[in-house]
């Protein structure tokens, strides 16, 4: 029997699967196709980190575990939803959670002193971050808008706000001592087992990884960056923002980056809060406090000391304010700010948001104010600076008309910096960082860093590069679309790269195809102005462009990366159909929760199930499961063309509503067609009763909304409710079931 694996999330989307699922299996059963679900939530991962605390019933298998051993098996099908990749505030959260149910799992020991928290602190941080994403990328990742939805948002565009040419917006990112800084990096000549340790000053020699199995032909770097360059950079640019009268904004990528990025945050906090930090310093380390966890962390540990030294504490922040620059917030009616939480602004989606808005973020009044967009490291900033420079230049880009940018992204086996965290180290000493062959001593790289200097190895190996150079020329074959590499020869990583792509280049057909290699800012420059004129270009990137790109140009063309075919063809045969490009969606949930109304677009869930039908449709030689697929496609272009997708506004139709027209068109698709008569027969009373019942499944439907729903939990919400909150209509349950 044929096999699809379906994963169950988190927040928006995991609500989103107990609508759409039920739909799911009633279709694809009829071409003897088992869908089979697996619990990656983060709270089923935290269960399975954890069963000697739990009960014999209480306990749940490591799913993803498993799933990261079946990407490599050739008959995998799996459908990936968003999940969330949690800030410690998140796990912490999580974790109360479970504990008020009933799972007597540990505390999260915050600081670690002894060897039993220093275990704790490191099987939790195994859910910390993004830490499913890179088990399950087996493969190289093809995004790209599908020509329907391209159209659709041609007839149908988005909002967008105004670039002036005088917009004051702007991006800054350090000049030197960030990771671009003099990184260095090598190709391997052969297989070697490296370690990475600090020689300090005083002579001693402190392994901080012992050891490292590289494989011949791979790419390592060695960056570093200097936390006195980072303050004094934070230092200009606040007062540099505080003089031109804009917002001051902080995009990272603390999730992914999950050891580097909560440190140059936390460090940002405290430049900006400087007097009050060194005047109650020591109060807030009693506390436990860690700004790297975001000023969430500070407030509530201070709102456990005595009032009037809490006033105290809070007088002094804002005292700090005064002479620094405004805040972005994250919610101004909620005075949730960019330094709230780490996980909050999350540059791939936060720096889209900006440049489609304008230019603008919001400020404490809830209006929108000019910003500088700070992101410390410049390997990637300087795209986004070329981005708007081209918008205040050009005016806005028009969804109507502007060209589609898809992506192919070197992203298996935890290429590059995605894949560093393991591997980053905050320097306790002045020293030498090296990565040293343990077998020769002989030292391959290294570098000086001082105390608080935070520097990384990161590697990418030489078949996933061989595949992502295949995976572009083919889409580039495909598509008739040029590719462009964007590679930085000045970066000595990427120089390596430029190499192994033109070497290559040369295993494959190019004739006839347009394919370049430029710089980063050259390829931003060089896509937009084609993207301006209506044409499309493909960007084969790395990894860290690969996450930023797309959600970047989707939300500029589509509104929402949700909108996004998101491909993962495992190098063993597999397949893994990412759902969209973007993330969680917590708001959704929130509106949920209050008015029983879910804005979240499944349209992702959708287009993912439609390749992993073809997939298996062809590796298991499943006729019909290639009907299901082509009039899924039909079935969700019509969706589109219809305007069935939620509506962000309550009492309108939601995510249930439009799961309802898509199997309703999805039906009708099957009953139409004559290649199979089994399903024709099958499906054409079905659409029938659909169709008779329309009226009546929307009204029940969208009665339902307008009220507060109870599903009892966040991370781990009451399943039953949850189904029923995400079911209300009776008739239309009563009708999938006749199916
Ligand atoms: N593949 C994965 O597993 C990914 C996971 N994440 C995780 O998701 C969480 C939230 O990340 P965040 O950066 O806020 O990004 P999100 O993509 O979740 O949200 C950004 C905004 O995009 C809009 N949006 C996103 N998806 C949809 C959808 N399907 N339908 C309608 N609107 C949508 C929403 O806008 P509006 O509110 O205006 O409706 C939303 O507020 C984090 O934990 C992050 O790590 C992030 C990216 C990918
Ligand atoms: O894994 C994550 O945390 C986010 C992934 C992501 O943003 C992406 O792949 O686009
Ligand atoms: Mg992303």
């Amino acid at each position: 029997m044929s096999k699809i694996i379906y994963t169950k999330t988190d927040e928006a989307p995991a609500l989103a699967t107990l609508s759409f699922l039920p739909i799911v299996e009633a279709f694809t059963k009829t071409a003897g196709i088992a869908v089979e679900t697996t619990d990656i939530s983060v709270a089923a991962r935290v269960l399975a980190e954890f069963p000697e605390y739990l009960t014999e019933e209480q306990r749940v298998p490591n799913n993803l575990a498993e799933l990261g051993r079946l990407t490599q098996d050739p008959n995998t099908n799996i459908i990936k939803l968003p999940n969330i990749s949690a800030s410690v505030q998140q796990l912490k959260a999580a974790i109360k959670e479970l504990q008020s149910k009933g799972f007597a799992l540990p505390d999260f020991p915050e600081d670690p002193q002894t060897d039993e928290e220093k275990e704790l602190r490191k099987r939790y941080g195994k859910s910390l971050g993004s830490s499913v994403n890179p088990v399950l990328r087996e493969g190289n990742s093809d995004r790209r808008a599908p020509k329907a939805v391209k159209n659709y948002a041609r007839k149908h565009p988005h909002s967008m706000g105004e670039w002036k040419q005088w917009s004051s917006t702007h991006v800054s990112h350090m000049h030197g001592g960030d990771f671009y800084d003099g990184e260095q990096s090598i190709t391997l000549d052969k297989a070697r087992t490296v370690r990475m340790d600090l020689l300090l000053d005083d002579g001693t020699n402190k392994v901080l990884k012992p050891e490292i199995a590289l494989q011949d032909k791979e790419v390592i770097d060695l960056m570093v960056m200097s936390k006195k360059s980072l303050l004094e950079f934070y230092e200009r640019e606040m007062e540099d923002c505080r003089e031109a009268g804009i917002l001051f904004s902080l995009h990272v990528k603390a999730t992914m980056m999950k050891v580097s990025h909560p440190i140059v945050f936390g460090h940002a906090v405290r430049i900006y809060y400087k007097e009050a930090f060194a005047k109650h310093g020591a109060t807030f380390d009693e506390l436990g406090i860690n700004v790297n966890n975001g000023m969430a962390d500070l407030f509530d540990k201070i709102a456990t000391l005595p009032a009037s030294k809490r006033e105290e504490i809070e007088q002094d922040l804002h005292a700090c304010q005064e002479h620094r620059p405004r805040l972005a917030m994250v919610d101004s009616s909620k005075g949730i700010t960019n330094f709230h939480s780490p996980s909050d602004i999350i540059v791939d989606a936060s720096m889209p948001a900006m440049i489609r808005n304008g230019g603008k973020m919001w400020g404490a009044d809830g209006k929108l104010y000019d910003c500088k967009a700070v992101m410390p490291e410049s390997t990637f900033a300087r795209i986004y600076q070329e981005m708007i420079n081209f918008c205040k230049w050009h005016g806005n880009f028009d969804p109507t008309t502007m060209g589609t940018v898809p992506n192919v992204g070197l992203m298996a086996q935890k290429a590059e910096e995605y894949g560093s965290h393991d591997k980053t180290f905050e320097s306790s000493n002045a020293g030498i960082a090296r990565i040293v062959d343990v077998d020769t001593d002989e030292v391959l790289l290294e570098k000086r860093v001082e105390k608080g200097d935070i520097w990384r190895m990161c590697q990418v190996k030489d078949d996933p590069i061989q595949d992502w150079v295949k995976l572009a020329v083919r889409r580039a074959r495909e598509s008739d679309t040029p590719v462009i590499f964007w590679l930085d020869p000045y970066r000595p990583h990427e120089n390596e790269l430029i190499k192994k792509v033109q070497t290559y280049l040369k295993d494959h057909d190019t004739t006839g195809l347009h394919i370049e290699i430029m710089s980063q800012v050259r390829a931003m420059r060089y896509t937009l102005e084609r993207v301006a004129r209506g044409l499309d270009t493909i960007s084969a990137t790395g990894n860290i462009l690969r996450d930023y790109l797309t959600d970047l140009f989707p939300i500029l063309e589509l509104g929402t990366s949700a909108k996004m075919l998101s491909v993962v063809p495992l190098m063993k045969g597999g397949g893994l159909f990412e759902t969209g490009a973007g993330g969680s969606a917590p708001k959704h949930v929130e509106q949920l929760v209050e008015e029983n109304h879910l804005r979240w677009d499944s349209l992702g869930e959708f287009l993912a199930l439609t390749v992993s039908l073809e997939h298996l449709a062809e590796n298991d030689n499943n006729a019909k499961a290639k009907i299901l697929a082509d009039t899924l496609d039909t079935a969700t272009e019509k969706l589109l063309l219809n305007d069935k997708s939620p509506s962000r506004k309550t009492g309108e139709l939601d995510n249930r509503g439009s799961h309802f027209y898509l199997a309703m068109y999805w039906a009708e698709e099957l009953a139409a067609q004559d290649q199979d008569s089994e399903l024709k027969a099958q499906f054409t009373p079905f659409a029938q009763k659909l169709k008779d019942s329309e009226e009546a499944i929307v009204k029940e439907l969208n009665q339902a909304q307008g009220r507060p729903v109870d599903i009892k939990g966040y991370y781990y919400a009451d399943e039953e409710l949850a189904k029923k909150a995400m079911r209300p209509s009776a008739l239309f349950n009563e009708t999938l079931a006749s199916l």
